[in-house]
Parts: structure tokens; C-alpha cells; sequence
């Protein structure tokens, strides 16, 4: 079994205890009532090439990397730094996140939020809308083509804004042929939790202009984000080097200053 059907396994036993708590009507009564979503869309394509910060406590490849007691306070954070968006993992079993993190992030920021998870079921779509959430994450490989579609049509209709994740330029021609806005190439391997990160180089030639373009995993800091840009990404998403260094707003300000720089414009889709 691979890592990655690890993770959905444990992930599948959580939400049937979710789901025989709380009925799909009752969260989407709950979702009826939340605060419309923001546009992902727009946040992404913000100035030069923007920054989505993600709230990670512990990852399968690394174990524990930082406690995060206030999950709302990093992303205020993360705000002030500049961010365009702020991720939040609300896997619980091997990256310690919650939908009760969604929810106080979205509480305390303005900025979009992404729900970052493994997401199978139309359930965790309604789930991400009711904890206030505007983007969510779809992974290709996790899903077969017919469910791929209609998640990402689900999305869409209830107002949030899929980031359809892709490891290799197969993936590609598939969430394409889904209908992707969005599309974030991820550097690390499922297989072997290794970050490649030649892997955007590779695989983003192939995703058609016109669709919004995402490097995630192994941003280090500025040069990272510099090297991504070049290679065409609209946007890079961090997690670990954010979670781990000493003071989360500068280094998201100082990630957010070399994705302005007007040297950097050229060749963005
Ligand atoms: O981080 C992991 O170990 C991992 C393992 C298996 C599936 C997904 C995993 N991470 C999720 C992510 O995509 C990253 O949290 C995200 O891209 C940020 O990456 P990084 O900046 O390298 O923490």
C-alpha cells in the first residue's frame, strides 16, 4: 500500500464518523450560512507571483515539525506578511490539522483560505464550505477520472475554488481534461515523499496557458520562489520552511518581495 492510500485509508474512517454525526443537510445549512466565498482565482493571479502559506503541525516525511497553539494567530501572520492565500491542513492522523484550524483561520483572516486535505467526497466539499473555506484542494491522484470531474464541477457550484494537484504531465492531460482553473504541481513524490523539485520545470510546459499555475513543496525561502517564477509558476505554496524558521511574517514578507519584482514578470501566464 503507498503512502498516499495510507493516508486516504485513515482519511475515510474519520469522515464516516463524521458523516454519522452530522448529516450532509446539516452542513449544508451550516455552508447556506457562512460568509460568501472570496475569489481563489483572483488571489492567486494577486501582484507578481503570490505566496499561499500553508499552517502545517507534522507531515508523513518529516513527523512533527512545529506545535502551532494558535493556528489563527500564524495565519494573522501570514497575512501581514503578505500572503495571498493561506493553506490549512485539516488532515488530522498524519499531519495534525483539523476542521476546528479551518475554522479559526478563517475567523481571523480576510485573505482566501484553502482547505488542504485528501479530499474523495462531495461531503468534505460541503465540510470545507461550512468551516469557511473558498478554495479547496484535489489531488488526481487520488481520484479516478469520473470522480475527478465531479468534484471539480461540485466545487465550482457551491463557490469554491478547486486546486486540482498533479505530480507528472499524465496528471496533467487529466485534470485539463476536467475542466482545471487551477493547477498546482507538486513536487513531492508520493511514493517516496522526496521533493524534486525539477518536477514544476518538467510538468508545468505541459499545462495550457490561461489555467493558474502552482509550485508546491520544497520552498526554501526567496531563491526557491525565484527559480519557480522562472519556470512559470503564478504562485508557490510553503509550509515547512514557514512552520520551522523563527519569525513566519518576515520570511512570508520577504518571499512576497522577490515575487514582485518586476524581473519576474515576463512569461507568467
Ligand atoms: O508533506 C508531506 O510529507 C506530504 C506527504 C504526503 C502527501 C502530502 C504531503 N504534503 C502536503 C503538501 O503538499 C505540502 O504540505 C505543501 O506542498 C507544502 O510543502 P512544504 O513547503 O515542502 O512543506
Amino acid at each position: 500500500m503507498s503512502v498516499l492510500d495510507e493516508i486516504i485509508e485513515g482519511v475515510r474512517a474519520d469522515l464516516a464518523e463524521r458523516q454519522a454525526r452530522v448529516s450532509l443537510d446539516e452542513l449544508k445549512e451550516r455552508a447556506g450560512k457562512a460568509r460568501p466565498a472570496k475569489d481563489g482565482v483572483a488571489a492567486l493571479r494577486g501582484e507578481g507571483v503570490t505566496v499561499i502559506c500553508e499552517v502545517k503541525r507534522s507531515s508523513p516525511s518529516k513527523g512533527a515539525l512545529a506545535a502551532i497553539a494558535d493556528p489563527a494567530g500564524l495565519a494573522a501572520d501570514y497575512e501581514a506578511g503578505g500572503a495571498a492565500v493561506i493553506s490549512v491542513l485539516t488532515e488530522q492522523r498524519r499531519f495534525g490539522g483539523s476542521l476546528a484550524d479551518l475554522e479559526a483561520v478563517r475567523a481571523k483572516v480576510d485573505i482566501p483560505v484553502l482547505r488542504k486535505d485528501f479530499i474523495v467526497t462531495a461531503y468534505q466539499l460541503w465540510e470545507a464550505r461550512a468551516y469557511g473555506a473558498d478554495l479547496a484542494l484535489l489531488i488526481v491522484a487520488a481520484l479516478e477520472q469520473p470522480a475527478l470531474v465531479s468534484l471539480i464541477e461540485r466545487a465550482e457550484s457551491i463557490g469554491l475554488t478547486p486546486i486540482v494537484e498533479v505530480h507528472d504531465e499524465d496528471e496533467v492531460e487529466r485534470a485539463v481534461d476536467a475542466g482545471a482553473r487551477v493547477i498546482g504541481v507538486n513536487a513531492r513524490d508520493l511514493r517516496t515523499l522526496k521533493v524534486d523539485r525539477g518536477t514544476f520545470e518538467r510538468v508545468a510546459p505541459e499545462i495550457p496557458d490561461g489555467i493558474v499555475k502552482i509550485a508546491e513543496s520544497g520552498v526554501r525561502g526567496p531563491h526557491d520562489l525565484i527559480a519557480y517564477a522562472n519556470e512559470g509558476a503564478d504562485s508557490v505554496l510553503v509550509g515547512e520552511s514557514l512552520v520551522t524558521g523563527r519569525d513566519p511574517r518576515s520570511a512570508v514578507a520577504d518571499l512576497v518581495a522577490a515575487g514582485a519584482h518586476p524581473a519576474l514578470r515576463h512569461g507568467r501566464s
